[in-house]
C-alpha cells in the first residue's frame, strides 16, 4: 500500500480524493508491482462534519510530516506560505510532492526539484499549467529529441472563459467572473486570473522548462483583459478576428522573450477555436515544427486528474529520480520593446487626423461604433508604437497575432 496525503481539501484537493476513489482501480493497475493507493490523511484549516473522508481531515501537518509511511503529498492548497514550508520539510524527508500550486512551482520551481532529487524522491508539477491538460510530461518526456523554441498558449481558464462570454454573449465582464468563480476555475484572488498574473507563473513555468534554465515570472511583461470590452468584440468581428489572452515564449538567435497580453486572433489560427475554459498550448520544436495540447484549463476533476497522473508517477518511482531539465540559472529575457507587432488601435473621433498623421499607413477598420476611429497599424516594434500612440490620443490598442 502505498499511503498519500492531501495538503488542502478545497476545489482541486477534493478532486484528487473523488479521483483516487472513482478511478481506483484503473490507478492501482498503473502503479505497477501489485501497489495500491491510499488516502491516509488530509490537511486541512477546517473540519467537514457529514463528509466521507470525515476521519481523514487533519489539522497539524506535523501528523503527515512524522509519518514514515507516507510517501507521496499532494499538495493543493495553493499560495506561498505555508505551502513552500511544508513543501520543502516533505521533500527533505523523502516525500515526493505532487503539486498544482502555480504559484509556488514559478517561484520556486528548480529549488524544490533539487532538494527533491537529493532526497531520492520527486517534486512533480503536472497541474500547475493547463489544468488537466498534459504538457509538462510532453516537454519532460515527450519532446526530449527536439529543440523548442517557441511557445504560445491560452494558460488560464478563467479568463478565456470571461472572453469566450463576452465575445458570444455581450456579457458584463465582473458578471462572468463571479460565474467563472461558482464554477471552481478562479483563484482566490481573481485579480491574478484577470490582471494575467496566472498565465505569467505559467509560461514562467513553460519557458523554464523549454531553456532548462530559470525564467523569472517576474521578468516577463504582463498585461491582463481588464482593460478589454464589449465594444472591442464588435471591432474583432469586423475584421473576422477574436480577443484572446496569450502568454508566449520563444527563442531567437540566443535571445529569449515572453509576454502575455490580449491578442487579436484570426479565424486561421488554432487558438482561434479555443474557447470558454478550455486551454491550448502550440509548442514549436525544431524537428518536429508545431505540435498542439489541449483540454480543460481549469475546474476540480480535469485539475485532480493531473494531479493524480503525478501520484502514479511517484508511486512508479518511489526512491528513485525522475529527471527535469530545470536549473536554477536565471534566464535574461530581452525587453519587449524590440518585438514587432501589427496593433489595433482605437481613438475618438475627434482625433481621426493626429492618429493618421502619428500613423501614416493605417487601414482603417469600418464597425459603426459612434464617436470612434479605429485602425491597424502596419508591423513596427513595441518602443515606436508606443512613441507614435503619445501622439494620437488613443482609448485602447490591442496587439494583433499574426
Ligand atoms: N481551481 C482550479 O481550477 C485550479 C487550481 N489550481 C491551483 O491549485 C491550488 C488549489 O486551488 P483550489 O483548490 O482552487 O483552491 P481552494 O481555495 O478551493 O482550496 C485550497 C484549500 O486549502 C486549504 N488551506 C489553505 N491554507 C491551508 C493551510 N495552511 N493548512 C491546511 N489547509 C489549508 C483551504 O482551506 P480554507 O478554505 O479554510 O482556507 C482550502 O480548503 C492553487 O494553487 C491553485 O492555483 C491549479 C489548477 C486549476
Ligand atoms: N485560475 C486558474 C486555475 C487553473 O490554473 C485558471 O483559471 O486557469
Amino acid at each position: 500500500m502505498i499511503q498519500v496525503a492531501v495538503m488542502g481539501y478545497g476545489t482541486v484537493g477534493s478532486g484528487v480524493v473523488e479521483v483516487i476513489e472513482k478511478n481506483k482501480e484503473e490507478i492501482n493497475k498503473k502503479c505497477g508491482a501489485g501497489e495500491a493507493v491510499n488516502i491516509k490523511y488530509i490537511l486541512d484549516l477546517r473540519d467537514f462534519p457529514g463528509d466521507a473522508y470525515e476521519s481523514k481531515i487533519v489539522h497539524d501537518v506535523e501528523q503527515i510530516l512524522n509519518d514514515p509511511e507516507v510517501k507521496i503529498i499532494c499538495e493543493t492548497m495553493g499560495g506561498l506560505k505555508p505551502a513552500y514550508d511544508f513543501t520543502k520539510r516533505a521533500l527533505m524527508l523523502g516525500k515526493s510532492v505532487c503539486t498544482s500550486n502555480k504559484e509556488l512551482v514559478a517561484a520556486h520551481g528548480p529549488e524544490l526539484i533539487k532538494i527533491a532529487h537529493e532526497n531520492q524522491c520527486n517534486y512533480l508539477f503536472e497541474a500547475s499549467v493547463g489544468g488537466g491538460i498534459p504538457i509538462i510530461r510532453p516537454l519532460n518526456y515527450s519532446l526530449t529529441a527536439e529543440k523548442i523554441d517557441a511557445i504560445t498558449g491560452i494558460l488560464n481558464g478563467t479568463t478565456n472563459y470571461i472572453l469566450s462570454r463576452m465575445e458570444k454573449e455581450g456579457v458584463d465582464f465582473a458578471e462572468v467572473l463571479k460565474d467563472a468563480q461558482e464554477k471552481g476555475y478562479a483563484e482566490r484572488n481573481p485579480e491574478a486570473d484577470v490582471e494575467g498574473y496566472d498565465a505569467c507563473r505559467k509560461i514562467a513555468i513553460l519557458s523554464s522548462l523549454m531553456c532548462g534554465k530559470n525564467v523569472k515570472y517576474q521578468d516577463i511583461y504582463t498585461e491582463g483583459i481588464t482593460k478589454i470590452t464589449s465594444t472591442d468584440f464588435v471591432y474583432a468581428h469586423a475584421m473576422g478576428k477574436t480577443i484572446k489572452l496569450l502568454a508566449m515564449s520563444r527563442e531567437e538567435e540566443g535571445q529569449f522573450y515572453a509576454m502575455v497580453a490580449p491578442f487579436l486572433v484570426s479565424k486561421s489560427h488554432p487558438l482561434y477555436m479555443v474557447n470558454d475554459v478550455f486551454n491550448a498550448v502550440c509548442v514549436h520544436g525544431n524537428m518536429l515544427g508545431d505540435s498542439m495540447y489541449y483540454g480543460r484549463g481549469a475546474g476540480k476533476l480535469p485539475t485532480a486528474s493531473a494531479v493524480v497522473s503525478d501520484v502514479v508517477d511517484c508511486a512508479r518511482h518511489i526512491g528513485k529520480v525522475i529527471m527535469c531539465f530545470w536549473d536554477a540559472q536565471d534566464v535574461e529575457l530581452t525587453g519587449i520593446e524590440r518585438t514587432s507587432h501589427r496593433f489595433f488601435v482605437r481613438v475618438a473621433l475627434e482625433n481621426e487626423k493626429k492618429a493618421l498623421q502619428a500613423f501614416e499607413r493605417a487601414s482603417v477598420i469600418e464597425a459603426d461604433v459612434p464617436g470612434e476611429f479605429a485602425f491597424v497599424t502596419e508591423k513596427m516594434t513595441e518602443e515606436e508604437f508606443d512613441r507614435k500612440a503619445k501622439e494620437a490620443g488613443m482609448i485602447n490598442r490591442i496587439r494583433m497575432n499574426e
